[in-house]
């Protein structure tokens, strides 16, 4: 066995993969990691609904969760045995297949979906008014299977293998108290969110997260991402609501469309990602600019002057999502697209008059289909080995 002690890092074996970096994020500290947290390359999503009806099975479960999410992205075993550490008698408390792998970056963050505020645990007085359910916008074709959920687990890291690891063991360590509803894994981030990562490409073949919120822009991160005192339950100060939505994506007629169309539809060109009235990726686009026909370069219909601040008083997203491929459907089209998740400060002043503008008038929108949806409150950070995730919430 490796001991109680031993971290994955320490086992020598060599680590079975590539990636740019193993090194651990801090899991302590005021805000959750895995929102600001540069985004890693891969994607584990899930969402679960809480089966148990105890208030303190479900606190006693956030607890070891928080405990098991402490170790985990440290690279280290879920729990003290670790996979092969413990009794022969009983099932290791680690499953083993990041054992030799190093932290890769992992993040854990959680989300109270709207749905635990029911009246099972007690919670019905603590729901932030933020955590409103969406309207149904236009076009939406979402299935419940895929959709909603109890509580949420994001977990982002550079290697697929540590991150699929980390949502299997705390789905383990949940038996009998949380089923699983749905996962999603994804790849390819299609957000930057720090000016020092090289901005991604989403399967439209695109530049994404060129204006998005990033952690150097710290004022926008106190009036668009944080909730702060007084916004609503003290619990959630520091916290974020996240709004996931998956996205599929028609690639096979994208593909035919030509690629003055193509560039036409977002308001940038393919290859810098620039605004069609500028020449650099991070030029401000000129909504008010026309061209020799009377027309707005950036036209009315495109994705960009739809989604731009400046018709939203301001409002923006910290945008975070993740291309996806389920692989082929039965008629040979690729099941893919955009796992689209977005945190802010309050879903009612930011996703919901985007989404609508969007929906009503977006030109993307013929080549896209809205097919699950969620919206979590994730509370602020752990701060210490004492603190658990939702402490706040339940004491
Ligand atoms: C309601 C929020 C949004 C949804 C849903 C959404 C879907 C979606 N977006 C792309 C591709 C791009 N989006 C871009 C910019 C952009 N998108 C949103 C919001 C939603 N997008 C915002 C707020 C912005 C920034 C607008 C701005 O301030 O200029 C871009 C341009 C590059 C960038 O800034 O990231 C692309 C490309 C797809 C493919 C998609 C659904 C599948
Ligand atoms: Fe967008």
């Amino acid at each position: 066995g490796a001991g109680a002690l031993a971290t994955r890092a320490l086992i020598e074996e060599p680590a079975a993969h590539a990636e740019s970096t193993g090194d651990p994020y801090p899991f302590y500290g005021r805000n959750q990691a895995g929102i600001t947290t540069p985004a890693q390359d891969r994607l584990h999503f899930v969402a679960f609904d809480v089966i148990t009806s105890k208030r303190e099975e479900l606190a006693d479960l956030l607890q070891k969760w928080t405990a098991a999410a402490a170790r985990m992205t440290q690279g280290r075993d879920a729990g003290p045995f670790g996979s092969v550490g413990g009794p022969l008698e009983a099932p290791p408390d680690d499953t083993g297949e990041a054992l030799g792998l190093p932290a890769s970056g992992l993040t854990l963050t959680i989300g109270f979906g709207s749905s635990l505020f029911d009246k099972r645990f007690g919670l019905a007085d603590r729901r932030p008014a933020a955590l409103a359910d969406l309207p149904a916008f236009p076009g939406d074709e979402l299935s419940p299977d895929i959709s909603g959920g109890d509580i949420c687990m994001q977990a982002c890291a550079h290697d697929p293998q540590v991150a699929v690891h980390a949502i299997r063991n705390l789905a383990r360590i949940g038996f009998g108290r949380v089923s699983v509803r749905y996962s999603q894994l994804g790849f390819g981030r299609t957000s930057s969110t720090s000016r020092a990562q090289t901005t991604p490409r989403n399967l439209l073949g695109f530049k994404d997260g060129t204006a998005n919120i990033k952690l150097e822009d710290t004022s926008m991160l106190r009036d668009y991402v944080w909730a702060a005192p007084g916004d609503g339950p003290a619990w959630m100060d520091g916290g974020s609501y996240l709004v996931t939505r998956k996205i599929r994506m028609h690639v096979e007629t994208w593909d035919r469309t030509s690629l003055g169309e193509q560039e036409t539809i977002f308001g940038r060109d393919k290859g810098k990602g620039a605004p069609l009235t500028g020449h650099a990726e991070f030029d401000e686009p000129d909504l008010a600019k026309t061209g020799p026909d009377g027309q707005p370069v950036i036209p009315a219909d495109s994705h960009v002057r739809l989604a731009h601040p400046s018709l939203h008083g301001g409002a923006r997203l910290l945008r975070r999502g993740y291309n996806y491929v389920d692989g082929s459907d039965g008629l040979g089209r690729l099941d893919a697209g955009l796992f689209f998740m977005a945190y802010q400060r309050d879903p009612r002043k930011q996703f919901v008059p985007i989404q609508t503008e969007l929906a009503a008038k977006d030109k993307l929108n013929e080549y896209i289909q809205h097919i699950s949806s969620g919206v979590f409150a994730c509370p602020p950070g752990v701060t210490d080995a004492g603190d658990y995730w939702g402490r706040a919430l339940f004491s």
